[in-house]
């Protein structure tokens, strides 16, 4: 083992969470170190809206799948996850919600103490520089351009009038009062470019003296004395190395990466450890568990006409509203209209055509994450699980149909040609369900591997301490206790900066 060396704060994986730490710390005088196991963000599809299509099973992902999922005719799902600087938000939609007040509500309400919305939402405000319509209770100052659909074009403005037409409420920011109700989009967009967590928070500070930025550095284990994380192992050019953390060891290595790296560091449920013969350091039996994602099925239409190109990302407008399930946190469901054809089916696809995916926000399901073997090269096992409780099969089926009356309305009547997906041989609830499990795919929301809670099954506490390990933090969507009603990418750069306050001492 070579070049021991030593930070402050070792912070590890420069994705959505680890860029606002970095930057808060190194705004506040600390000395930190970042590792991330991608290379540097220099990929020109990164700056583009519309180059994540590229970036999928190239370099700069780290090309992860489920095992089959049972519930889902035994598909292995894909799992697309950023491997450069900005994680995940160099290849994600972009699209920027907040979330629901009474997600957070239910979170505190659940053990996390002081991640209430009173709690949260300065730090949303904290976050952003918002361009749009309905400003009170929004961020205009922060680093990260948020951009609002302010030009729909004619097809976004039929869906969302269509969606008005079939009773639910217009909103012009669902990131302010209340989420529900037909919405144009707002965007991690500025001029056109994709605006990644790393660009909008670390790169401004990547010249200061006290950061140093580790790139293509795979991180292998958390070393641990005596209860106390001091530092990390990882393997740069083949070559194993430590670095040593004065304060504190962050984790943000992501929802995979992070229970990864707890249980290779002996930080788990003991009997799985021991199978892969890993020592037990602390027993955490939630480690991994309680992972949730949200999950959907498209509707596919064919177009009378020729869709326009999009203005914002392809994800121009959302419709977010409450079921009738009385047995989940509400609002529960989203649909995201996308102005191409997007489709896990791609067979008989239109060429002109356009999509709105029906997604679940609070699936019953659940599923884990597990070691594959002690070997860090090994990417884990992930099985969410994915329809595994009835309810969700059924859940999505409602959705579907309640988009279907959507498409009915008359402000769709000169777009709509045909509807592809489900199609029109699938009209009964059975033969809905079977369209379901065919379709079905991961809203790539996972969240909850690791999870804040007081509980045995928690693995961090709501200061985002690992239970029973001094000076190891955790800091990205790995620690939501359930996924919140909306896109993952706004909240988990909430925790990035809450996490940062928490480690600043200044709550
Ligand atoms: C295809 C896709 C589309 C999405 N669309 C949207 C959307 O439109 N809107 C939205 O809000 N959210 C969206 N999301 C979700 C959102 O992007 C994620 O929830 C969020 O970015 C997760 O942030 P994170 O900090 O937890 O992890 P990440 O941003 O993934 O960061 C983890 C970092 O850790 C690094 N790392 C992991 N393991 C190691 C290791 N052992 N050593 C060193 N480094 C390591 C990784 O390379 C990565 O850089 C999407 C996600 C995907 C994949």
């Amino acid at each position: 083992m070579t070049n021991i060396d030593s930070s402050d704060v070792v912070v590890v994986g420069a994705g959505t969470a680890g860029s606002v730490v970095v930057r808060r710390l190194i705004d506040a005088g600390h000395r930190v170190t970042v590792l991330e196991a991608g290379p540097t963000d220099g990929r020109p599809e990164i700056g583009s809206p519309f180059g994540a299509g590229a970036l999928f099973a190239s370099e700069v992902d780290w090309k992860l799948s489920t095992v089959p999922q049972a519930h889902a005719n035994n598909r292995v799902l894909y799992q697309p996850r950023g491997r450069s600087l900005g994680g995940s938000t160099i290849l994600n939609g972009m699209l920027y919600v907040r979330g629901a007040r009474s997600d957070y509500d239910a979170w505190a309400a659940a053990g996390a103490t002081g991640w209430s919305w009173r709690e949260v939402e300065p730090y949303f405000r904290r976050i952003e520089n918002y361009d749009g319509p309905g400003r009170a209770g929004r961020g205009t100052d922060g680093p990260l351009r948020v951009h609002h659909n302010t030009d729909p074009d004619p097809l976004v403005t039929a869906f969302v009038d269509a969606a008005v037409q079939a009773g639910h409420p217009y909103n012009d920011d669902y990131n302010a009062e209340d989420s529900r109700g037909a919405s144009y989009a707002q965007a991690t967009l500025h001029r056109g470019e994709r605006v990644t967590a790393w660009r909008a928070y670390a790169q401004p500070v990547a010249d200061s003296a006290s950061l140093r930025v580790i790139t293509d550095a795979l991180v292998t284990r958390i070393v641990i004395e005596n209860g106390r994380a001091v530092g990390v192992e990882y393997v740069r050019d083949g070559q194993r190395r430590v670095i040593r953390a004065e304060k504190e060891v962050v984790l943000s290595a992501g929802v995979f990466g992070t229970p990864h790296l707890l249980m290779l560091s002996g930080i788990g449920a003991p009997e799985h450890l021991r199978q892969h013969g890993i020592e037990v350091v602390r027993e955490l039996p939630g480690v991994g568990r309680n992972l949730r994602d949200h999950v959907g099925s498209p509707m596919v239409w064919e177009s009378r006409l020729d869709v326009p190109a999009p203005r914002m990302t392809g994800i121009e407008a959302q419709l977010i509203t409450d079921s009738a399930d009385t047995g989940t946190i509400q609002p529960d469901r989203q649909a995201v209209f996308i102005s191409f054809v997007y489709s896990t089916i791609t067979e008989n696809l239109p060429d002109r055509g356009f999509t709105a995916l029906a997604l679940l926000l609070h699936p019953h399901s659940q599923g884990e994450v597990r070691l594959r073997s002690a070997d860090p090269a090994d990417a884990p096992l992930i099985d969410p699980g994915i329809l595994s409780d009835r309810r969700d099969l059924d859940a999505l089926v409602d959705h579907l149909e309640s988009l279907r009356d959507v498409a009915r309305q008359p402000a769709l009547d000169t777009w709509i040609k045909s509807e592809v997906y489900p199609g029109p041989d699938r009209m009964s609830r059975g033969e809905l369900r079977d369209y379901v499990r065919a379709s079905v795919d991961s809203g790539q929301h996972q969240v909850g591997t690791a999870r804040i809670g007081t509980d045995p099954l928690a693995v961090v506490d709501p200061q985002l301490v690992v239970h029973g390990v001094a000076g190891l933090r955790i800091a990205d969507a790995s620690v939501m206790p359930v996924t919140p009603a909306g896109n993952t990418a706004a909240p988990t750069l909430m925790i990035g900066e809450r996490a940062a306050d928490l480690i600043l001492d200044n709550r």
